[in-house]
């Protein structure tokens, strides 16, 4: 179970921060490193900061971009010590973690932590379903990444041993590529019946992603969403109700 919660480190700056993660991570009980484009990776300090916890380095994933780090994730979470203009629904540590491990039964989960000068940019918090801010003293809430990645686990750590006496059900969610290809179905209907105007698209598709992570569709509201929009572009003679995006979501269907 928390081989499925991974922690996702954009862009970090400092090796050593990789390998005190590390530490952390496995002193908790998590192993599921993700590094996007580190600054310094591999590096002799990352290993020798990390001590016992080598082997979540060996196997961490590194890749270029955040995409490919969550696309088969089912819950995304942006840690901030900053509160932001577009906010998402804000968990502290310990209700991340009590929200994380009964649906990582389940799921991937991605836990995203920033660079250490600017944190997470706006476009990462909006690829986001919550936000996680650790509570702190309102005069410097800001922690070094390696110690916000120490709380956020011995939270999940704590949360993960209470569970194995309260067991709970969670209902099926949407991976994040089944969330895109609803979002580029949605914007292909909204441009067909020019409710947005291409050329002069403003904020609204934002606005409508914002709302559907922050209200997070189960798998079997997509669906019955899908529907609707397949329904309007019929009514509107757009393509059949069989846009691109349905196609692709149609070939893309595989058994989970
Ligand atoms: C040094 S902080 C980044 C500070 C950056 N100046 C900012 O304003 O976001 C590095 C990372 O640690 C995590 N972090 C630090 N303090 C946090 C807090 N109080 N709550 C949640 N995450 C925090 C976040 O992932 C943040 O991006």
């Amino acid at each position: 179970m928390l081989s499925n919660i991974r922690i996702v480190l954009i862009n970090t700056f400092h090796p050593g921060n990789i390998g005190a993660i590390a530490r952390a991570m496995k002193n908790m009980g998590l192993s599921n490193l993700y590094l996007v484009d580190p600054n310094d990776y591999p590096s002799e300090e990352a290993t020798s900061r990390a001590a016992g916890a080598v082997d979540l380095l060996e196997n961490a994933t590194i890749v270029n971009t955040l995409e490919e780090a969550i696309d088969d994730c089912s819950l995304v979470i942006g840690t901030s010590a900053r509160h932001r203009t577009f906010q998402l629904p804000i968990m502290n540590a310990r209700e991340c973690a009590e929200t994380v491990i009964p649906e990582a039964k389940e799921h991937n989960i991605a836990i995203l932590f920033g660079r250490e000068t600017m944190g997470l940019l706006n476009e990462e918090i909006a690829q986001c379903h919550r936000q996680v801010y650790i509570d702190a003293n309102d005069e410097y809430p800001v922690l070094n990444i390696s110690q916000a990645v120490q709380i956020v686990s011995y939270e999940i750590w704590m949360a993960h041993q209470n569970e194995q006496t309260h067991e709970k059900t969670v209902p099926e969610y949407p991976r994040k590529k089944e969330m895109d290809l609803f979002y580029e179905h949605l914007e292909e209907t909204l441009y067909g019946i020019n409710f947005v105007v291409r050329n002069h698209p403003g904020k609204v598709l934002d606005k409508l992603k914002r709302f559907f992570n922050r209200s997070r569709p189960e798998k079997q509201e997509l669906g019955i969403l899908r529907g609707v929009l397949a329904a309007v572009d019929r009514e509107a003679g757009l393509n059949d109700g069989q846009s691109h995006a349905v196609k692709k979501a149609k070939e893309e269907q595989t058994p989970e």
